[in-house]
């Protein structure tokens, strides 16, 4: 176990709440990128609020959290060992982007970090200033146990919509998922009036009526565990979906703090989120290629799968030829395979293999759509660029993500045959392509996606902004805290 402190924590002007102690959080993201980013926005966000920090990691975590950091930010890094010896989990793996495959190991992954808890316990008994809150991920369900041993208000964060958590809750309290014989068949969710879904937007063990496993096991804990919590932090924000914040809220349980959407903490930090001032010769290849679309009067298609997306090879052929035959230009980040697409989508396509500044592009004034699997940092970013998406989802909470851009707030288009099993066709992603860039469906839905971008951003407004008052009353709740009763 280690501590890097990137800066004194009392370097800052702190919190001084009523009991004359400094406001001090403990953050713990998952160590997945799509769970982490949107902890570490917020962390910029409670940074700029005068919060001194505590961010628990792993060691080949710690430099992604370190790079994120704001220079000098109050801020101290504490690393806990990795477990060794996960059964599948290859040594040295400890962030779920290295995993050989997300949908196979991802239980066993997840699971085993309960063997840091000894390791957390020690860290937090010895931790100073006395933690006032912390907010861990709602994957590291067994936080909640080490925060109620030692009397600390816990806010679960999973990085996903109230929409999505609603719906799911509502289809488990009503179990609208057994009736249906086929997984395509619509179900109306009674508690959301127009709200529909179908089997296959959820994962196998939402579907069965006696589920069992690995990933069951996890699940459970998990939502036991938030149950437990003093309350959610959501990264979102309220004008983009009222009726699902007013039904978190309005169950009673506990408190819901949408605060986002987070990818707006960097705005004024070092300018990410809008395109970016650089020297052309610092800037990536994509940026460059981009410069040169914009130069040339044309509009460019983002393709991005997210951080952990699997696809097999025969996908993405059909994607290269449905992208090549919408006769669009794209630019697509690919994290594994696909091999030998760079040659052949030269010219129209840009193909890039490594980790981009997935926000800087979104910002780019040439980037006029985003086809996305829907992994809701994405959808917050696409809705922050005024970007409007495609949208396919494949895993997780993405479907239910889809039916929100497509159906509710209409910002996006469905990709036909899109879906966690499916398989699309060149010719619907031909289709879909040409709508979002060329069709009157396409002007729709970036007049939604532009004016969902100004109101994400006076949400974010401060003084006045409903994000902005939603984090000073998480603050003025629980930097007052002494200690609470579990
Ligand atoms: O080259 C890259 C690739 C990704 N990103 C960023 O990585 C994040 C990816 O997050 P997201 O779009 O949510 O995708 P996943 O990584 O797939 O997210 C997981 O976590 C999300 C939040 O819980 C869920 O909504 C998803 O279903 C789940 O797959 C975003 O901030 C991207 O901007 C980059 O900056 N550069």
């Amino acid at each position: 176990m280690g501590t890097e402190v990137v800066a004194a924590p009392a370097a800052a002007a702190e919190v001084i709440p009523a009991g004359g102690t400094v406001c001090h959080a403990v953050l713990f993201p998952f160590m997945s990128k799509g769970h982490t980013i949107p902890i570490l926005h917020l962390a910029r966000l409670l940074l700029r609020r005068q919060i001194t920090l505590t961010i628990f990691t792993t060691p080949a975590n710690r430099p992604f959290i370190a790079a994120s950091l704001p220079a000098g930010a109050a801020a101290s890094i504490v690393e806990l060992p990795f477990p060794q010896d996960i059964p599948e989990i290859p040594a040295g793996v400890e962030s779920t982007d290295k995993l050989p495959s997300v949908d196979s190991h991802f239980p066993n992954f997840a699971l085993a970090t309960e063997r840091i808890r000894p390791d957390f316990e020690s860290a937090l008994e010895n931790l100073r200033p006395r933690p006032s809150f912390m907010v861990s991920d709602g994957f590291l369900w067994w936080t909640q146990d080490s925060a109620e041993k030692f009397g600390i208000p816990r806010l679960v964060f999973y990085g996903m919509s109230n929409h999505s958590g609603s719906v799911s809750r509502a289809v488990a309290v009503d179990r609208l998922l057994f009736g249906p014989e086929s997984a395509d068949e619509m179900i109306s969710v009674t508690q959301f009036p127009g709200v529909r879904v179908c089997k296959s937007d959820f994962d196998d063990w939402a579907r069965s009526p006696d589920p069992k496993g690995p990933h069951f096991d996890f699940v459970m804990k998990s939502v036991v565990a938030s149950s437990r919590s003093y309350g959610s932090v959501m990264n979102s924000f309220y004008e983009f979906e009222p009726v699902f914040v007013d039904h978190l809220n309005g169950l009673g349980t506990q408190k819901y703090y949408s605060v986002g959407p987070l990818c707006l903490a960097d705005v004024d930090d070092d300018n990410c989120g809008k395109e970016a001032v650089l020297a052309a010769e610092s800037k990536p290849a994509w940026i460059q290629w981009l410069d040169e679309k914009l130069a040339e009067g044309k509009s460019v298609l983002y393709v991005a799968f997210g951080s952990q997306a699997e696809i097999s090879e025969e996908q993405l052929e059909e994607i290269a030829c449905g992208l090549e035959e919408s006769e669009v230009d794209f630019l697509w980040v690919i994290r594994k395979g696909g091999g030998g697409l760079e040659e052949r989508v030269k010219g129209r396509g840009m193909v890039v293999g490594e980790w981009v500044d997935q926000r800087g592009i979104l910002g780019h004034a040439c980037v006029q759509g985003f086809l996305s699997h829907c992994g809701w940092n994405s959808v917050m970013e696409s809705v922050c660029a005024g970007v409007p998406m495609l949208a396919w989802p494949m895993m997780a909470e993405q479907p239910l993500n889809a039916r929100m851009v497509a159906e509710k707030v209409k910002m996006g288009i469905r990709v036909e045959g899109s879906g966690r099993t499916g398989f699309v066709q060149r010719g619907a992603l031909e289709k879909a392509v040409r709508k979002l860039m060329n069709g009157v469906e396409g002007m729709e839905v970036r007049r939604n996606a532009k004016e969902y971008a100004e109101k994400a951003r006076k949400a974010m407004e401060e003084g006045s902004g409903s994000s902005w008052k939603r984090l000073n009353l998480l603050i003025h709740d629980l930097c007052s805290k002494a200690k609470i009763e579990y």
